[in-house]
């Protein structure tokens, strides 16, 4: 069985059409040859397989594949007719009005569960064809909505095919095996030694002196080994997303169940919330639902994946061809994701620290670009904070961030997880990402419009330095003693800050 669109709609005329009716019947058996076969492979296209005239409607029902479908048939229609009725007849075609639309998808797979789509009114599971119902108008068909429809179904039924195909993660290169000067958690002896204590906000956490010492050194020597002499400039991207920013970056199409939403209130005017000022200095309570009837719609979100809002610099613009690689970096502030359940130590929070890394030029330049930074980085978890590590091939993280697995298709497209092992976790215990090189291909510059002058498609990369996965992996292996650190290291750290006391 094949995918199969039927479409049962009208034209609706100026005047009755009955006096047309041969002419109807000759336009509708040469578009059945021409305009509704042009473009489909042969044998292919869309067939208007039964119609008639009803006072002012010329009633029309077409069947097709995947080529010409028949909602694009039916467009296709619309400007010829109305020429010939008009030449003719005097008789305008006035609009188009759908009776009903059925889209049958050939599927092994039929548990796609409690499906909610727009415009879908009905999904009809039987012997392996999914047979949807829309109720559509005119201007839908115009926007491509069924088309949208049919794709998101497609990719729901590959995604089940696939079962959560796994991740994919290949093991590219990896360290010496190091001696673990520490076997404890580092977060749970960071909390004895008061270095850090639980934030008041979900997966949160507030770093004393001496853990906020070790992330700016992390800072320090990132920026001094490897951003200053590659050339990259510092910058400060937005930490308030507006779902714009989401929609190009891809982010839209799946980050809901991770994402800190932001509403922003309804009214300034104090008046407008002396009720629920009121209700705090009476019952020292909060009252939320009052507060979400006086806010607005989630304008967006907290930053999630750092890079995307520094695009709106680039948007629209054509940079000289000599700029490229253009190479920036920002550390300006936190970035928040509403975490899987369960309490992590530090390694996995749902508020964190991280250096956004991003360069954007032309293929071979993102490619290079993107070996050079792996250099410095090999450089300092070998030379200065003496590591046991390793790169993993992973699913690109945009694609991982839209809900997908696999790879891509772009050769040189995709994300390298850089890994260690924690040794509290045991011989065989997983290792945790500590940060990302990826090369993300044309899919930034193309989603916010960038041009170069010389115009050669445009790739980008990015990676992210997440400063609490640092520390884990430092901690961790080389524990909270700086007698016990790496010198390179305790030469860039200096002494270890006293932190507050508490009796
Ligand atoms: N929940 C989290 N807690 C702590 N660090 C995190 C968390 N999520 C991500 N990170 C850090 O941020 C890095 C990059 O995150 S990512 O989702 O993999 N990649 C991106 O978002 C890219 N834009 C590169 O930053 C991770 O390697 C990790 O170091
Ligand atoms: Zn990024």
């Amino acid at each position: 069985m094949e995918l199969k669109f039927n479409i049962k709609g009208s034209f609706k005329t100026s005047d009755d059409a009955s006096p047309a009716t041969e002419a109807i019947d000759e336009f509708i058996n040469e578009a059945n040859e021409t305009i509704l076969k042009k473009g489909a492979p042969e044998g292919e296209g869309a067939n208007v397989v039964d119609w008639n005239v009803d006072g002012s409607k010329i009633n029309i029902t077409i069947e097709s594949g995947r080529y010409v479908r028949a909602h694009d048939a039916l467009l296709r229609m619309r400007k010829p007719l109305a020429k010939k009725l008009g030449k003719d007849y005097r008789i305008g075609i006035r609009g188009i009005e759908i009776d009903s639309f059925n889209i049958s998808i050939p599927s092994e797979n039929q548990d796609l569960g409690e499906l909610k789509i727009p415009y879908v009114t009905d999904i009809d599971y039987n012997d392996s064809v999914i047979k949807l119902s829309l109720d559509v108008g005119e201007s839908e068909l115009q926007n491509r909505v069924p088309d949208r429809i049919l794709t998101l179904m497609e990719d729901k039924i590959a995604a089940l095919r696939y079962g959560g195909k796994a991740e994919h993660w290949e093991v590219l290169w990896q360290s010496g095996k190091k001696e673990p000067k520490f076997f404890d958690d580092p977060t749970k002896e960071m909390m004895n030694r008061g270095w850090i204590k639980r934030g008041a906000s979900r997966g949160q956490w507030i770093h004393g002196p001496q853990l906020a010492k070790l992330f700016r050194t992390f800072e320090k020597i990132v920026i001094e080994e490897m951003l200053e002499p590659l050339g990259y400039k510092e910058m400060m991207f937005p930490k308030l997303i507006p779902w714009d920013v989401w929609k190009k970056s891809g982010h839209a199409k799946g980050v809901y169940p991770e994402i800190y939403y932001v509403c922003p209130p309804k009214s300034r005017d104090p008046e407008y919330w002396e009720e629920v000022t009121d209700y705090y200095n009476v019952t020292h309570e909060v009252p939320t639902e009052k507060i979400k009837e006086k806010i607005g719609e989630p304008i967006g979100g907290l930053c999630y994946a750092q890079c995307p809002p520094f695009w709106i610099y680039l948007q629209g613009e054509t940079i000289p061809t000599n700029e490229f690689p253009l190479k920036v970096f920002d550390h300006s502030g936190t970035s928040h994701r509403y975490e899987s359940g369960g309490i992590h130590g530090i390694e996995r929070v749902d508020e964190f620290h991280r250096i956004e890394i991003v360069w954007l030029g032309t293929h071979d330049q993102v490619v290079s670009e993107s070996k050079a930074l792996q250099d410095k980085y090999r450089h300092i978890f070998d030379d200065i904070l003496d590591l046991e590590w390793r790169k993993a091939g992973v699913t690109p993280w945009f694609m991982a961030q839209e809900g997908l697995t696999g790879t891509s298709e772009q050769t040189d497209v995709g994300t390298i997880d850089y890994e260690a092992p924690l040794p509290y976790r045991g011989d065989d215990g997983e290792w945790l990402e500590f940060q990302n090189v990826s090369i993300n291909g044309n899919k930034y510059p193309k989603g916010f419009n960038v041009k170069s002058q010389s115009g050669d498609e445009l790739w980008s990369g990015c990676s992210g330095v997440g400063l609490e996965r640092w520390a884990s992996v430092f901690l961790a292996q080389k524990g909270l003693d700086p007698e016990n650190w790496p010198d390179e290291f305790v030469k860039r750290f200096g002494e270890l800050p006293e932190g507050i006391h508490f009796l």
